[in-house]
């Protein structure tokens, strides 16, 4: 006997959801891109386990970014300035980015510092130190490729598209991994400065390796309520993001989201420290409505545009540049 596809929901709206019966292409598998594709058109976010990621990969990639950001400030900013090698690290120091311009909102910095790495994206050269730290981040790469993969083909199978349908737009992927520290707040946030401002994900999905803190990641309903995220250990949080809400013909949602600061009372050990890894198409990608989408009468609300193009566009959107 197989055992059915665990689909415990812990906060009706942002499910969590075993995909391991459709890995292993075990009986289950039809329940789990049934539970996906609804959750993808209601919040666009949902929880999966049974993904196959090695925790230890995970753990070692944590750990050895934890050791970075303790590193001096002088240090970090040394590899902040991008000497534009491929495949090179990024640092983003404090309250750097602001999430929320993107929407329009205009807000400090978020209260975060993030070590960023893309196997085609340009950054400086690696670090010496923490020992290790390069070979963490493209072990860790490796294995987001894989889940990345599945969660494709799952999609796929959701939207009614060959297996391997999104395959070729993901042969040179301009995929992003991030570390983002949240350190304790102990000075106050400026006002209307969150950890991380609200905001949509621009590329294809996000792969988001959480942690239970106060101070965490909030999901906006369709109503405009913030839903805290539960934070599982082990789980992955995934969400649809813009590009492939347009691919969808706004079918899927891409959702705004936001990460709280710590109430005032647990400042202290309110350290967070989060992995997401932005999965996004190569630039040369066809954003079109998937036929599915414009079938039976449904028009096509946008224009075919290719990601890099539609990045462009979403970038003087938010900067007016
Ligand atoms: O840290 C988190 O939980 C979410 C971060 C996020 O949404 C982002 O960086 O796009
Ligand atoms: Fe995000």
């Amino acid at each position: 006997m197989q055992s059915a596809p665990q689909t415990q929901t812990v906060d009706q709206e942002i499910p969590v959801i075993d995909i391991g019966p459709f890995i292993r292409n075990e009986a289950g598998a039809a329940a789990v891109v049934a539970a996906i594709e609804t959750a993808a058109r209601d919040t666009g976010f949902f929880l999966v386990t049974g993904h196959g990621v090695s925790p230890e990969k995970t753990m070692k990639l944590y750990n050895l970014a934890r050791a970075y950001f303790d590193l001096s400030e002088n240090y970090k900013r040394s590899h902040g300035r991008g000497t534009g090698v491929l495949g090179g690290v990024a640092f983003s120091p404090m309250a750097d980015e602001a999430l929320a311009a993107t929407k329009g909102i205009k807000t400090p910095g978020d209260y975060k510092e993030s070590l960023n790495f893309g196997l085609r994206l340009p950054g400086d050269v690696w670090p010496g130190q923490p020992e290790g730290i390069e070979a963490a981040f493209h072990d860790y790469f490796a294995e987001m490729e894989t889940l990345a993969r599945h969660l494709r083909r799952i999609f796929c199978q959701a939207i009614g598209l060959d297996a391997n349908y999104f395959e070729p737009a993901f042969e040179n992927h301009l995929s992003a991994l991030r570390v983002i520290n949240y350190p304790e707040q102990e000075e106050d946030p400026l006002p209307g400065q969150l950890r991380a401002g609200v905001h949509t994900d621009y590329g294809f999905m996000t792969i988001l390796r959480s942690e239970a803190s106060s101070g965490g990641l909030q999901v906006q309903s369709r109503d405009g309520r913030w839903l805290d995220a539960p934070s599982i250990d082990g789980a992955y949080v995934i969400n649809i993001a813009d590009a492939f809400m347009r691919w969808s013909n706004d079918e899927w949602v891409s959702t705004p989201h936001r990460v709280a600061n710590p109430p005032r009372e647990k400042k202290v050990s309110s350290r967070r420290q989060s992995i997401p890894f932005f999965v996004n198409p190569s630039k040369d990608t066809l954003i079109k409505c998937l036929e599915p989408f414009c079938a039976d009468g449904k028009q096509a609300k946008y224009e075919p545009i290719s990601y890099g193009d539609y990045i462009d566009l979403k970038t003087k959107q938010a900067f007016g540049r």
